[in-house]
């Protein structure tokens, strides 16, 4: 049974008083079945792992470097981030990829380190629009799943969330139709299934990303594998995240 969740991906938006402000609002938000995750800035990270213990919410980081420690300059490691109580981060996010240089190697680098240390990573892939009019989609979403995920045990691959963000759909009021983004959430898994095997590709959680807002995700929930949101925009505000933590609650079903 996988248990749908729903994560916000505050980008760099929201100094320490402005999170916790939010978070005061919206902690009474957490809700039976629903995994809840907010991945804020760094300097929020301490402050709202420290309010949200007890809660049901977790913490998640939206970036960290791969190596333990050293001569990095501006880095944070995954050792920092679960000393501070954060138990989740997004990596290989699109804006990281293509603001950030950010390379499938170094995804899969992150991915071990968090592995290693016990966070939950949310790996995200997804096509831009030239690579989806070239009907290039599955090519490279494929490509950056298997590079991202290769070299783990089983056990370890079912604990993983992927988030299918397709890139031209993110910030840009445009969501995928609930349809177009099953059909890759679905390659997806057969891609997992393909790498490790049916098991844990029953096992592993998608989310959707890109302009999901309380109005069109309920069609996304409503699809058989799609396993929750990984939420830009929308989750800035704590009434409209909250509306979409409830939506996945009303639900009910996980999958
Ligand atoms: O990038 C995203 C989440 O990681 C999606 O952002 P929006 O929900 O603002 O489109």
């Amino acid at each position: 049974m996988r248990t749908p969740i729903i994560a916000g991906n505050w980008k760099m938006h929201k100094t320490v008083n402005e999170a916790l402000d939010y978070f005061a609002s919206f902690k009474g938000a957490a809700k039976e079945g629903v995994e809840i995750v907010l991945c804020v800035p760094f300097p929020a990270l301490y402050p709202l792992a420290k309010e949200a213990k007890g809660t049901g919410i977790g913490i998640g980081a939206q970036n960290m470097h791969f190596e333990e420690a050293g001569a990095f300059t501006g880095e944070v490691s995954p050792g920092m981030l679960t000393s501070l109580g954060v138990e989740y981060v997004i990596l290989g996010h699109s804006e990281r990829r293509t603001l950030f240089g950010e390379t499938d190697e170094a995804v899969n680098q992150k991915v071990q380190a968090a592995v290693k240390h016990g966070l939950t990573p949310i790996i995200c892939v997804g096509e831009t629009l030239e690579e989806r009019e070239e009907d290039r989609t599955r090519e490279i979403v494929r490509d950056q799943v298997v590079k991202a995920i290769s070299g783990f045990r089983s056990e370890e691959v079912k604990k993983m969330v992927l988030a299918y963000e397709p890139v031209w759909a993110i910030g840009s009021g445009k969501a995928s139709t609930a349809e177009d983004a099953q059909e890759v959430i679905q390659f997806i898994r057969n891609v997992v299934a393909d790498q490790y095997d049916q098991q844990v590709a029953n096992e592993i959680r998608i989310q959707y990303g890109g302009s999901v807002k309380p109005n069109n995700i309920d069609s996304f929930l409503a699809q058989p594998d799609i396993d929750g949101a990984l939420v830009g925009g929308a989750s800035l505000d704590p009434e409209s995240f909250g509306q979409l933590v409830a939506a996945a609650a009303q639900r009910g079903d996980s999958k």
